[in-house]
C-alpha cells in the first residue's frame, strides 16, 4: 500500500540521519525542504525529497499544493483518562482561591479520584476514548498518558486497563505511566509510608505482572511527595523496569531536579520554578525537561523559563499536561503558540519541543518525532498557509486539514 504526497510547500523536521534529540541552540534549527514529495509504504515514510526528484508512481496521491506537512505532535505528558470533570474548582479559582486552597480542602487531586473510583472502568473508557479522538483530530499521533486519579489498587489497575485497552484500539501510540504517587489519599495523610507501602508492596507488583505500564511518576512538590519519598518511588519502579518521569518544580523548587537526575529519569516534567542549580544539574544528562504552558495559562503560574534554558545548551520538550485540574485541553497546536507567545521560543524551537524532543520524552524517538525514512508515516497536513510561521500565529484557529497516522487518514 503506498501514497504519495505531492508538490508539498514545505516539509518540516526533516532528519536523513536519525537523531535523539536536539538540545541549545540547535533547537532553533528546524530542517526543512520547499516544494518536497514524500512517500509512503505500508505506513512508514519510505522516501522523500525535492519534487524534481519525485518518483513517476500509479499510487493514491495526495495534492500538497500551498500545505505544509510536518510531523503529528508527540505530547509526552497527559492524565486523558480520567471521570467527570472539575469546572466548580475553576470558577472557585476565577473567585479568588488558588490551587493549593482547593486541594486543602478535599478538592483537586482527591476529588478527581473520588469521582474515578465511582466510575465503572467501560465509563471510564467512553469518556476518555473522546478525548483521545478529539486530540488525534487535532494533530497529536503519540501520547503519554498516566494513571494517578486511583490512588486504591482497584483504581490505579482499572486506570491503566483503560490506557491499555484505548492503545489496542486507536492507531495512536501510547506509553502508559503509572502514577499512584500523585498524592496522598485522606486515610494516608498522617502516614505516609504506609501509602507509599501500598504503592510498592501492592500496586506496582500486579501493574508489573499484567505489563500494564512503560514508566513511573510521582508528584514531587512541597504538600505532596518530598524528594527522598520520590526517591523510594524510583527506585521501586527501576526494580520492574519502570524509568522514571517526575512531576517536578511545578511550585516549589526543592533539589528535585538533581534525584531525579541521579535516577536517570527519562524527562522531568512541569518546571515552571528553576533555580540556576537545577538547570546546573541538567547539564549533559539523559534527562529530557519537559514544560507545560497550557498548565501555566489555565492556573495562572509562571512559565518555564524556557529561554534560560535553551541557553544553557538544555533540551526541551513541550506537552499537554492534559487534566481536569490544571489544563483540560489537549490541544498541541495550543501548547506551541503559548511557548512561542508566553515562553519566546521560536516557531523552529516550539514545533521541535513538540516532536522530536517529545517522542523522546516518551522514549520513542527512533520511530517518531521526524521525517526519516523508516519512521512511522504519522503527519499533519495543514491547510495552504504563507508559512509555518502561520501555526503559532494564528493560535486560535484550526490551520489542520488532514491527520495520517500511520499512513491512514484519520481526518
Ligand atoms: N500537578 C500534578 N498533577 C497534574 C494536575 C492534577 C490535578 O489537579 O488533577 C498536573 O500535572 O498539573
Ligand atoms: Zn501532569
Amino acid at each position: 500500500m503506498q501514497t504519495l504526497l505531492i508538490n508539498i510547500k514545505e516539509l518540516l523536521q526533516v532528519r536523513e540521519t536519525p537523531i535523539a534529540k536536539v538540545s541549545g541552540a540547535e533547537m532553533a534549527v528546524l530542517p526543512s525542504i520547499k516544494n518536497a514529495f514524500l512517500l509512503i509504504e505500508n505506513g512508514i515514510i519510505a522516501s522523500f525529497g525535492p519534487m524534481e526528484n519525485c518518483p513517476k508512481l500509479n499510487v493514491e496521491i495526495i495534492d500538497a499544493t500551498g500545505k505544509i506537512v510536518l510531523p503529528t505532535w508527540c505530547d509526552s505528558h497527559t492524565h486523558i483518562v480520567y471521570a467527570g470533570n472539575r469546572e466548580q474548582e475553576f470558577v472557585d479559582r476565577i473567585n479568588g482561591l488558588t490551587y493549593e486552597e482547593i486541594a486543602n480542602r478535599g478538592g483537586g487531586i482527591l476529588n478527581s479520584a473520588k469521582k474515578l473510583n465511582e466510575t465503572s472502568e467501560e465509563e471510564l473508557y467512553c469518556q476518555s476514548q473522546k478525548r483521545l479522538e478529539e486530540v488525534m483530530q487535532q494533530g497529536t499521533g503519540a501520547v503519554e498518558i498516566k494513571s494517578g486519579y486511583g490512588l486504591t489498587v482497584a483504581g490505579e489497575l482499572k486506570m491503566l486497563r483503560v490506557i491499555k485497552k484505548l492503545a489496542e484500539n486507536y492507531p495512536i501510540a501510547i506509553k502508559a505511566t503509572f502514577l499512584g504517587a500523585h498524592a496522598f489519599p485522606a486515610a494516608y495523610k498522617e502516614n505516609h509510608s504506609a501509602y507509599l507501602d501500598l504503592i510498592i508492596d501492592q500496586m506496582l507488583p500486579k501493574i508489573a505482572e499484567e505489563k500494564l505500564a512503560d514508566y513511573i511518576d510521582a508528584f514531587l512538590e512541597t504538600g505532596y511527595f518530598s524528594v527522598a519519598e520520590t526517591e523510594r518511588i524510583m527506585e521501586a519502579g527501576k526494580k520492574y523496569g519502570l524509568r522514571a518521569k517526575i512531576h517536578v518544580n511545578q511550585f516549589t523548587a526543592i533539589d528535585g531536579i538533581a534525584a531525579c537526575v541521579k535516577h536517570n529519569a527519562l524527562s522531568v516534567d512541569h518546571l515552571e520554578i528553576v533555580t540556576d542549580a537545577d538547570i546546573e544539574v541538567l547539564k549533559n544528562t539523559e534527562t529530557m525537561p519537559v514544560a507545560l504552558p497550557s498548565c501555566s495559562y489555565f492556573i495562572s503560574i509562571p512559565y518555564t523559563p524556557a529561554r534560560q534554558m535553551l541557553n544553557a545548551g538544555l533540551p526541551l520538550a513541550l506537552a499537554s499536561d492534559f487534566n481536569p485540574g490544571t489544563t483540560p485541553s489537549g490541544n498541541m497546536n495550543f501548547v506551541v503558540a503559548t511557548a512561542c507567545i508566553k515562553m519566546k521560543m521560536t516557531p523552529e524551537e516550539a514545533i521541535n519541543a513538540a516532536t522530536l524532543n517529545g517522542a523522546y520524552a516518551m522514549g520513542i524517538s527512533d520511530t517518531h518525532g521526524s521525517i526519516t525514512k523508516g519512521k512511522k508515516a504519522n503527519l499533519i497536513i495543514t491547510k495552504p498557509l504563507n508559512s509555518f510561521y502561520e501555526i503559532p500565529y494564528a493560535f486560535g484557529s484550526n490551520l489542520i486539514e488532514q491527520v495520517i497516522l500511520n499512513g491512514k487518514s484519520i481526518l
